[in-house]
């Protein structure tokens, strides 16, 4: 290893009550809303190729047109406690909220600056009244917050100049005011999801980004940020040079999942994952695949199957309602979780052999095993392996009241499960108890 001044600060799992809590959520929501969602995706009647959030950064579009955008935000059916019961309904147990996005603009009164719904035709607060609703819900809320500001004069990409180097020391002042900003404002938050932290000008600020990182945690004992804050005093992001994490959490998996428990590296993490293809904010025409409710439950059982959890996005609409889409998509996800959440919640992986049917999750401190399946064999029996000299003591179903199964032993603690029925609508859950019989 090499010495570093400003890399992870610590090896391995944070075991603190607010990171086990964290660790235990399973499924969460992200919400992207902000200016970009009024032209969502289409500007003079093209429709933007890229994410609908990032609108700004089109050629066709003009900075000082976009940022005009502020006099029309005026969401009047904006309700905190509609989009929090919607939440609730889905089975979350933590949402992500964009606070400011690249394009700078704030969903909260800032006064660091005036780009802020404080200016806007509807003037109020929007991330008070969400954190209050969230979390009288007893959902835990995370504050999204971009470095790279598209907004601010003295943002950079990179440092050049001595005049980048005056400038940035400005904007790192602003971000900083900012940051502790929120932190005061709304105590109710546990952490912080950092975004717009790749570029040069910030990498560069290792000493800087440290010591705000340090001061943050201090004045919020228990606070949770991921590895994308900040990089290390050589530029390394998400793991040090010396392959530590930074951060309580990896934060790499966006729309995307890992594959095997190996990937993850024995480190918390969380994947964000959009419902179409590629859009955060809300985007009038969704292009490409759609995914669907099982489609989602499936990369929620996965993540949970890997030490991980999962978070679903919503790109709320101009007038601060959410998209049908999105609406039903909550209630199929949170109809499954009504019956099978135990499955989700304070789960881990099980260290168990993984078999095509589906994923095995752990109970957390527990031997109880959950086989979340979605692939029925043609032959209706599901192949379960053990560690030697385990063998199961019980199987039922979840969801089917006193449907249990007497499994077949094959093999040494290799078993088959013959399934009583052969066509099933929806994934369900198999509880496996076992037992030592060493
Ligand atoms: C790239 C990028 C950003 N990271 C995702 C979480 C969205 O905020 C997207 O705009």
């Amino acid at each position: 290893t090499i010495a570093l001044q400003h890399g992870a600060h610590g090896v391995g799992r944070r075991r603190d009550a607010a990171m086990e809590k964290w660790r235990a959520y399973g499924l969460g929501q992200f919400v992207h809303w902000g200016l970009y969602s009024i032209p969502a995706g289409e500007w003079n009647g093209k429709q933007y190729n890229g994410a609908a959030e990032w609108i700004k950064s089109w050629k066709e579009v003009p900075a000082t047109t976009y940022d005009s955008l502020m006099y029309q935000f005026n969401p009047t059916k904006f309700n905190a406690e509609s989009w929090a019961a919607t939440a609730k309904q889905m089975g979350v147990k933590y949402v992500t909220i964009t606070t400011k996005h690249h394009d700078g603009f704030c969903l909260w009164p800032s006064k660091y600056t005036n780009f802020t719904v404080a200016n806007s035709p509807y003037k109020k607060d929007i991330i008070g009244p969400l954190v209050k609703a969230y979390d009288r819900r007893g959902i835990d809320v995370i504050l999204y917050f971009s470095i790279m500001d598209w907004h601010n004069p003295d943002w950079r990409y990179d440092i050049k100049t001595r005049e980048d180097s005056v400038a940035f020391d400005r904007f790192k002042q602003f971000t900083r005011n900012q940051l502790l900003e929120l932190l005061t404002l709304y105590p109710a938050a546990k952490g912080l999801w950092f975004d717009g932290t790749w570029d040069k000008s910030w990498v560069k600020q290792a000493a800087f980004a440290d010591s705000l990182e340090k001061e943050m945690r201090a004045m919020r004992p228990g606070l949770i940020i991921g590895s994308r804050f900040r990089a290390d005093e050589y530029g390394k992001r998400h793991f040090d040079s010396n392959g530590n994490m930074m951060g309580d959490y990896e934060q790499g998996w966006e729309r995307k999942i890992p594959e095997k428990i190996t990937d993850v590296h024995g480190n918390d993490w969380d994947c964000v994952m959009t419902v179409p293809e590629n859009q955060w904010g809300y985007s009038k025409i969704w292009k490409g695949h759609i995914k669907t409710t099982d489609e989602l439950l499936e990369m929620l059982a996965k993540c949970v199957s890997l030490d991980g959890n999962f978070v679903l996005n919503f790109g709320p609409k101009p007038d601060g309602t959410l998209r049908t889409e999105e609406l039903d998509l909550a209630k199929g996800i949170g109809a499954w979780m009504d019956t099978n959440s135990e499955a989700i919640y304070n789960g881990e992986y099980a260290g168990l052999v993984k078999q095509d049917w589906g994923y095995y999750v752990k109970k957390t401190g527990t031997n109880k095993i959950y086989m979340l399946v979605f692939n029925v064999p043609v032959s209706g029996a599901l192949n379960v392996v053990l560690p030697s000299r385990t063998a199961i003591s019980k199987v039922y179903d979840l969801g089917g009241p006193g449907l249990s199964y007497v499994p077949e032993e094959i093999g040494t603690s290799t078993y088959f499960i013959h399934l009583k029925q052969q066509t099933f609508k929806r994934p369900f859950v198999l509880v496996l108890e076992t037992a030592d019989n060493s």
